[in-house]
């Protein structure tokens, strides 16, 4: 089995049980495994490739909860730059209804190319729009060529406008068909064992655009093939509005009326969710994808984070989709959602949101709210994904006080380099194995293409 040693790290942040940072310590990856784990004074053992991380900080792959990459295509579009989220969603479904399978395989390329680079190893996506012959398998294809860990969502919309949805008529689905679908992509591509690479969840897209049946049946579908469910919920306050006028219900209700609480599901954004909710999700460990990016670009609010997490909720970080973000920046992610946390604990005079505490969430948290146990931390046995921060450039020059701080406190980097389940996908900065440049130009093409053909 192929062998390979991270040396010299400057920290090697494990996030293990006892939150152990060893200087000058090392990795030993065995195969798709983490092997070893050594301290400065341990003695270094051999292996088929070694790095030399002096000066960098070698830490666990970040999990990124949320995200829509095929929004990758339609960033900062003037309509849909100053608007909030159901203004933002009805300037762009027209464009998206113009996707194409292509458009899916090299928008995910594109924001896993920026995943990466931002220091994430697994990623979830919520795909829920499938026009012009779209499927799941095409992104899934696409993650495959990536090597990225990759949990697609089955997302759906079936609820349009003619019957008091928010999306068009044009951009929804049967929902004998999505139910037919997501089984069909469940059977052919969920793989329930550690170290999977490619997991499915069930994932209709959000109460303002489905059905109270789709849900109650997306739940029962899940619980039957042991997958995962996620949505959106309570993302702002029209959000709050349409659950209040269509179910006579708060989001928390409603998704407890539709069996969507419990450790199998997670949702996107949660800022309005009400203190009732917040009890009943922490004391049912529901789960929530915090974005705090997307809910400052939308003007969506704030997520009250650490009172979820006190409540028993399951927390991770989400960069949301590309067109409300507009970039997918896992470790800049971090720093918003430290910074964020602050604006909102100043209000009582808590004690600040911490870098260290930020990073939980990014990693160990992001696992816990994908129902992994063999990602995102470092001990033996764990899966090897990790990432590699150079700090001896000039963006971290003086912070050598705290580096591990340093990462969210100083100007968010691109690592140096990111290994998935054992394999160098990242080295000194570049990708081993595609060109993002071309990527780009290709990328471009096909989103003037998107735009001239709505
Ligand atoms: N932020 C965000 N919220 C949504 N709610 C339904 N769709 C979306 C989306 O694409 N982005």
């Amino acid at each position: 089995m192929h062998t390979l040693l991270l040396k010299n790290a400057l920290r090697l942040v494990t996030m293990n049980d006892q939150r152990e940072e060893l200087e000058g310590g090392w990795l030993l990856v065995k195969g798709q495994q983490v092997a070893a784990i050594g301290s400065a004074t341990a003695p270094l053992p051999q292996a088929d490739d070694v790095l030399d991380m002096t000066g960098h900080v070698v830490m666990p792959g970040m999990v990124n909860t949320h995200h829509h990459m095929y929004q990758t295509l339609t960033r900062a579009i003037p309509a849909a730059q100053n608007t909030s989220l159901f203004g933002w969603l009805q300037a762009l479904y027209p464009l998206w209804a113009g996707l194409t399978p292509e458009m899916i395989r090299i928008s995910t390329c594109t924001a896993m190319t920026e995943l990466l680079w931002s220091g994430c190893t697994t990623t979830s996506d919520h795909l829920y729009l499938f026009p012009n012959g779209s499927r799941l398998d095409d992104q899934i294809e696409a993650a495959t060529q990536m090597g990225m860990r990759f949990h697609a969502a089955r997302g759906a919309m079936s609820v349009g406008e003619s019957k008091g949805g928010l999306p068009p008529d044009s951009v929804v689905e049967e929902e004998s068909a999505i139910l037919a679908d997501t089984q069909r992509v469940i059977e052919a591509f969920h793989d329930p064992q550690p170290l999977a690479m490619q997991r499915v969840v069930v994932a209709p897209c959000s109460p303002f655009s489905v059905s109270r049946d789709l849900m109650r049946e997306a739940a029962a579908l899940a619980r039957a093939t042991g997958t995962m469910l996620h949505t959106h919920l309570a993302e702002n306050s029209s959000d709050i509005a349409y659950s209040r006028q269509t179910f006579n219900m708060t989001p928390a209700e409603y998704a407890e009326d539709v069996g969507w609480i419990g450790s199998d599901v997670w949702h996107a954004h949660c800022v309005k969710l009400d203190q009732a909710g917040i009890s009943r999700f922490g004391a049912t460990h529901t789960g929530m994808a915090h974005c705090p990016c997307s809910n400052m670009r939308l003007g969506s609010g704030i997520a009250p984070v650490r009172q979820m997490v006190a409540a028993g909720m399951r927390v991770g970080l989400g960069v949301d989709g590309s067109a409300s973000n507009d970039g997918s920046h896992m470790l800049g992610e971090a720093r918003q959602a430290m910074l964020l946390g602050r604006l909102l604990e100043s209000e009582d005079n808590r004690p600040m949101m911490q870098a260290r505490e930020v990073l939980e969430l990014a990693t160990r948290g992001g696992a816990a709210v994908l129902g992994r146990d063999d990602i995102g931390h470092l001990v033996p046995g764990m899966a090897a994904d990790i990432v590699a921060f150079d700090l001896s450039g000039i963006d971290h020059a003086g912070a050598q006080s705290d580096p591990v701080a340093a990462l969210l406190f100083c100007t968010p980097q691109r690592v140096a380099c990111s290994i998935v389940n054992g394999r160098i996908l990242v080295r000194d900065g570049h990708f081993i194995s595609h060109d993002p440049i071309c990527l780009a130009e290709r990328h471009n093409i096909l989103a003037r293409q998107l735009l001239e053909t709505a």
